[in-house]
């Protein structure tokens, strides 16, 4: 039924009336989804039949409108920062830029506005029943990305140059009218373009493709390993009902492994699939949103600064985020606690570094050895476990904390639904997916954090979440308030003893600290992977 129709069908334009419910707040709020715009052009129409007063449906031209009017008003002021700071223009072509430049909160503001905007704007366009229709081919995507990646089809002509489809059908060992098939897909998402008939060329994706390596790793985990973890998922929830195990997840579905390997021991075992695991981690470290830069300016290390405190970092690696915070408060001592073979690897530090830094070789699902620190952080370390497991590393520090000690959490924090930028959003929530189909493990919300903490020892005062303006990571915290640990070993003897026993295992270490760059995070990662097969094989 139309606008302009009464319930009997007859016209009723006569006693249409325009009403002035405008609401003149012409933002679109760039943190919610379209269904929360309440905005209209004023044209909302009443039908008065037998005296009675009734809404007909809102015509939803002035919600197009208004997201047109968003788009073109934020669009003008990315463009005018990109003149003005001769910065090249997005563009998909092979000689456009592979990625955004770090910008103004502003501009970056208003990029995510237009993002936001746009993307409501094509839903709207295209209609519910559309969508969903289209939405469950998404699978596709990843079929032609697959084949770009499999068959290595980004590397497999210059950048500038073009390749016929004969040509790529070899390189990929399929036959050519399949070929076709798949690169042609792919284009529709912009990966390649036919600049003449069965000519294909690069376009700003696959160049990008071409030329960055961790993100080609990054495509073929998600699309090789990920991809049939998902498609598992499903049974596995049905066959292990609540199952917080990592053996009984949709990867082992996928993979015939139910029982028997987690994906890190899998991993493990294949050193080509392992490495590109941990190059695809890489890729999803170094990108915009996960600097640790983040974390070291949003705590307050500080006051921990000033009295000279102790923090352990949990799982910590080769340090490197004690590194970056040590850079910047000179006073703090370091203990770096992981399992033996990644500290194997663990860089030597020089000077002020070496005399601050220490490593210990521990297990987190073992009690906490260094007693009476000042703060205990956990980086990227809850959200891979379940939350029996998460519960199992917070009662492991109890024994050995002093009253008023911080534990700090950095990790993802789900945020409540439509609160965030539906960009966002997505990805937080994809991640969240992620940790079940791989490893049963879990993204949490703070009210999650909150009774872990509290799950795990009632003297835990959980004292909240914050996450920094442009950061995909939040800090949670929660101070103890039990009793002070029984004082058998305070923080600098283990430190001490800390430091030879790191001296031992980083003999053949020859790689140096850094502030977290490509290389650095690799190995990190490859130290992860290694330790998990470890950790799993101790288990
Ligand atoms: C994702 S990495 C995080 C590293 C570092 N915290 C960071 O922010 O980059 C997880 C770390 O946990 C370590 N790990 C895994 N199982 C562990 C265990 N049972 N005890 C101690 N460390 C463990 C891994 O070796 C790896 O270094």
């Amino acid at each position: 039924m139309g606008a302009t129709e009464n319930i009997t069908g007859s016209p009723v334009d006569d006693v249409i009336r325009p009403i002035d419910t405008v609401v003149t707040d012409d933002n679109v709020n760039v943190n919610s989804h379209v269904d929360s715009h309440e905005g209209t052009n004023g044209n909302v129409k009443v039908n008065i039949t037998n005296g009675h007063v009734e809404d007909l449906p809102v015509d939803n031209t002035s919600l197009l409108v208004k997201l047109s009017q968003t788009i073109a008003r934020e669009t003008e002021k990315v463009d005018a920062y990109f003149r003005e700071n001769s910065i090249p223009a997005p563009s998909f072509e092979a000689d456009g830029p592979s990625d955004y430049p770090a910008l103004p909160d502003e501009i970056q503001k208003a990029r995510m506005a237009v993002i936001k905007a746009a993307a409501d704007l094509k839903d709207l366009m295209v209609g519910p029943k559309e969508s969903v229709r289209w939405m469950a081919w998404d699978h596709n995507n990843s079929l032609s990305l697959r084949a770009v990646s499999q068959f290595k089809l980004a590397n497999a002509f210059p950048v500038g140059s073009t390749a016929t489809f004969a040509e790529l059908a070899k390189v990929a060992n399929v036959d050519e009218m399949n070929t076709r098939r798949l690169l042609r897909h792919a284009m529709t998402n912009r990966i390649f373009k036919e600049v003449s008939p069965g000519v294909v060329a690069h376009t700003a994706a696959s160049k990008t493709l071409a030329q960055d390596d961790l993100l080609q790793d990054w495509v073929g985990y998600c699309v090789q390993d990920l991809w049939p973890s998902a498609v598992g998922t499903l049974e596995a929830l049905t066959r292990f009902p609540g199952s917080q195990e990592d053996t009984q997840t949709g990867f082992q579905v996928a993979f015939d492994l139910v029982d028997k390997e987690s994906m890190f021991t899998a991993l493990g075992k294949d050193p080509a699939r392992g490495r590109q695991f941990h190059r695809a981690m890489g890729s999803l470290a170094n990108g915009a949103g996960y600097e640790v830069e983040y974390f070291v300016d949003n705590y307050d290390w500080k006051s921990i600064n000033e009295n000279a405190g102790t923090v352990v970092d949990v799982g910590g690696s080769h340090g490197f985020v004690s590194v970056a915070i040590a850079k910047k408060f000179d006073k703090i001592k370091f203990i770096v606690e992981d399992l033996p073979k990644a500290l194997a690897t663990a860089p030597k530090f020089e000077g002020d570094l070496a005399e601050r830094i220490t490593f210990k070789d521990y297990d987190y699902f073992t009690p906490q050895p260094v007693k009476g620190a000042d703060v205990y952080f956990y980086r990227w370390i809850i959200h891979n476990t379940s939350d029996k497991y998460a519960i199992k590393i917070l009662q492991s520090l109890v024994h050995g904390l002093k009253k008023g000690a911080r534990i700090v959490i950095n990790d993802h924090c789900l945020p409540e639904p439509n609160t965030e930028n539906p960009w966002d959003e997505k990805i937080i929530r994809t991640m969240d997916l992620v940790m079940l189909t791989l490893i049963n493990a879990q993204e949490r919300s703070k009210e999650e954090f909150e009774t872990l903490f509290r799950t795990a020892n009632p003297n835990y005062r959980f004292l909240g979440v914050t996450r920094p303006a442009g950061c995909r990571m939040s800090i949670v915290e929660a101070v103890w308030e039990g009793e002070d640990y029984d004082g058998a070993v305070d923080a600098e003897t283990v430190a001490v003893e800390a430091e030879s026993e790191a001296a031992r295992s980083a003999e053949k270490a020859e790689t140096e600290a850094s502030s977290g760059n490509v290389e650095n995070t690799i190995e990190i990662v490859d130290a992860q992977v290694a330790n998990n097969v470890e950790a799993v094989a101790a288990n």
